[in-house]
């Protein structure tokens, strides 16, 4: 499989999602953590949105990152000086392309859509900047529409096409085969971009990596418009794992990343969460963490540090004895079978009591009155 860009769209459609505005200090600290992560491309907002926005864009400018730097535009060539004036030497371009969006924003005027798109394209060519097109909706619009509009995009100029599945609505078998025609049809790459509508964005981005597609938008923590984008932790530890791609990226600051975008988003992800969760890496139930303890790859794809994770090993209503023998005599404790089988009991029923797993500190309570009786 060749090298997959990663072209993180966090600070352009995470920060989209509701609800979420990050500050200046915190694009500055995303954009610098995914640079010192390799991620090789960074989209970093919108310039056309006004003067903070511009502010912090030009700010990103100024860092002198490895990472390519992006702005995201309309086909508005207004929007594209306010990204030449913020120093970017990458423009985003983006058009609607299915009916129901060019009926609603450009009176079903597609003549007028191909215009804006030519006449911004050849404004940012004239200003030397790299021109990625985006075809927005790109999943509902008319499949031979979508294939002119991406040729003609290209013969305008543009050096890359997005593939939008805006609002989420392919699996992976559709998006297999919408990508494949415009891989087979044009030479230059094609980019993923789905949404999470239905659970499926980072499935559906893989799909499209299948079909040929060589660029992909994602999001730390999959954050973005309303169920957010394919999750950056997910499509890299896909890519490295189950592909075994080239992956050049520092998967070890993986929570590091989605803790510190959890923080600035004020959006937490759920423990379940794949790659990044805190239950990730967590084995309660007395088989799983039996065989754990003999050879943590029975129950985990990849040892936790791979993402900078930890393995947790907790007490609870599904715990066994096993388990429990192996916390206990990390705190020094050692019952004999019977002691260690009338704990575990008393472990179930506290916590379906408490509703949750047992601390260490409720484990050594337990313990001294199991070990109290057993020898007495
Ligand atoms: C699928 C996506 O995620 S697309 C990205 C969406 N992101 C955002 O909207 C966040 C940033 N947006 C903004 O700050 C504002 O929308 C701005 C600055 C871009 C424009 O603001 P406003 O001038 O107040 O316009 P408003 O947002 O109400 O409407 C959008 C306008 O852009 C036009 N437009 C929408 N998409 C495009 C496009 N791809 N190319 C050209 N024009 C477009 C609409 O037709 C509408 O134009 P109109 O004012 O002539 O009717
Ligand atoms: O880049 C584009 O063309 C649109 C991207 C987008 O956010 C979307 O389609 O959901």
């Amino acid at each position: 499989m060749d090298k997959i860009v990663i072209n993180d769209t966090t600070l352009r459609d995470g920060d989209q999602a509701a609800g979420v505005a990050f500050n200046l200090n915190e694009k500055i600290a995303i954009a610098r953590l995914l640079d010192a992560m390799g991620v090789d491309e960074l989209e970093i907002g919108i310039p056309a949105m006004g003067e903070v926005e511009q502010h912090a864009i030009t700010t990103i400018v100024g860092l002198g990152l490895q990472a390519k730097l992006l702005g995201w535009n309309r086909a508005v060539i207004s929007d594209i000086q306010a990204c030449i004036d913020c120093g970017l030497q990458r423009v985003h371009i983006s058009i609607p392309v299915s009916a129901i969006q060019i009926n609603a924003k450009f009176q079903g005027k597609w003549e007028v859509v191909l215009k804006k798109l030519r006449d911004s394209i050849s404004f940012a060519l004239d200003h030397g900047l790299f021109v990625s097109v985006g075809a927005e909706d790109s999943s509902r619009a008319e499949e031979k529409f979508l294939l002119d509009v991406a040729l003609y995009a290209q013969e305008c100029g543009a050096s890359r096409f997005r593939f939008c599945d805006t609002v989420g609505i392919l699996d992976p078998f559709n998006t297999y085969v919408k990508v494949r025609q415009l891989v087979t049809a044009l030479s230059i790459p094609i980019e993923m971009h789905t949404h999470n509508d239905f659970g499926l964005a980072t499935a559906n981005t893989l799909a499209g990596i299948k079909a040929g597609s060589l660029s992909v938008n994602t999001t730390v923590n999959g954050l973005g418009e309303r169920a957010g984008n394919a999750a950056l932790e997910e499509v890299v530890m896909a890519l490295k794992r189950i592909y075994n791609n080239n992956v050049t990226i520092d998967t070890s600051r993986l929570v590091e990343i989605s803790r510190l975008v959890a923080s600035a988003s004020g959006y937490n992800v759920q423990p379940w969460k794949a790659i990044v969760g805190e239950n990730s890496f967590a084995h309660e139930s007395g088989i799983h963490a039996h065989g754990v303890l003999k050879n943590p790859h029975t129950y985990e794809p990849f040892p936790p540090e791979e993402v900078g994770g930890e393995r947790r090993l907790v007490l609870g209503k599904h715990s066994g004895r096993h388990l429990l023998s192996n916390l206990l005599e990390q705190q020094g404790i050692f019952l004999n079978p019977e002691a260690t089988q009338s704990m575990l009991d008393a472990v179930r029923q506290a916590s379906v009591e408490k509703k949750r797993s047992l601390t260490t500190q409720e484990l050594l309570h337990l313990a001294e009155v199991y070990h109290h009786s057993h020898v007495s």
